[in-house]
């Protein structure tokens, strides 16, 4: 199935900015000294070699992970250091959907999706229920799911339901980490077309970890590739096809990119 790219983001607004991160678990240090900037209403796909610190990366810019140094700003506001009001303002429209999808298990999908609007949102349980039943229709499970247990889904339907809570904020930026994973071909095929639609919809900014490089060359506008502790490069796949590094031309020119390329 192809994918259309239909929002073009304009390079302009800086909603995410990263500067001089430096993440480290003990001596060792994970990432160092990295820049990264994310525009509004783009997707950009964070590769790198297992272990490079793509999640931690992620996990950093969120402040779930501890930094040595460096700064995040986003949606121009200081973040890391940001007062607990503030930051909390930020929060509401950040969306996160994590590797493992994780769903709390003792609650359906649909309560799983009004969990975030309970904590943030003074909506009344009907209203709640309404939009929660609005996310979940959204994101392309039947209205039936709404009322299943995580330990019920598949794992297509779990990505699918932890994106709609991912999603219940309408928020402006979401990240992903590894959505596809996991995923048939086809699974992951129809995930990355809901990633693109809601793009276009709903003018999101996504921040996507992926090893998937069908997502890369479909959904991605820019990708940014980690290696060495920092942003190798970053640019369109053109610019990777370009990018004199041995590990970036393996896994772009490698077998798998030249199948997928056929
Ligand atoms: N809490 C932690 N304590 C110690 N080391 C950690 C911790 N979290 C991550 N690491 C280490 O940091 C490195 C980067 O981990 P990370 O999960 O970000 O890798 P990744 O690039 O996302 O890998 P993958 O593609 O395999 O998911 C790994 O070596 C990992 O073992």
């Amino acid at each position: 199935m192809a994918v259309r790219k239909n929002a073009v983001p304009v390079k302009s607004e800086i909603v995410i900015k990263g500067r001089g991160i430096t993440v480290g678990f003990g001596e060792r240090k994970i990432l160092e000294n990295l820049d990264i900037d994310v525009y509004r209403g783009e997707i950009l796909g964070i590769v790198g070699a297992s272990g490079t610190g793509k999640s931690v990366l992620l996990r950093t810019i969120l402040g779930l992970q501890a930094k040595v140094a460096g700064s995040v700003e986003i949606l121009g506001q200081p973040y890391d250091d940001a007062e607990p009001a503030i930051r909390a303002q930020i929060d509401q429209r950040l969306g996160v959907l994590f590797q493992q999808g994780a769903l709390f298990s003792s609650l359906t999908v649909l309560q799983n999706v009004e969990f975030p609007m309970r904590e943030h949102l003074g909506l009344s349980p009907r209203l709640m229920e309404e939009l929660a039943r609005l996310k979940i229709e959204l994101v392309g499970l039947a209205p039936e799911a709404a009322d299943r247990m995580p330990s019920e889904l598949s794992g297509g339907m779990i990505k699918r339901a932890s994106l709609a809570r991912a999603l219940a904020l309408d928020p402006d930026i979401v990240f992903l980490d590894e959505p596809t994973s996991g995923l048939d071909p086809i699974g992951a095929a129809e995930f990355d077309e809901l990633i693109a639609t809601l793009r276009a919809t709903l003018g999101l900014t996504v921040f996507m970890v992926t090893h998937d490089l069908d997502s890369l060359h479909t959904v991605c506008d820019r990708i940014a590739v980690l290696g060495d502790r920092h942003v190798l490069v970053e640019g369109t796949m053109a610019d990777m096809l370009e990018f004199d590094n041995p590990w970036v031309q393996k896994y772009f020119r490698g077998t798998r990119a030249r199948r997928l390329e056929a």
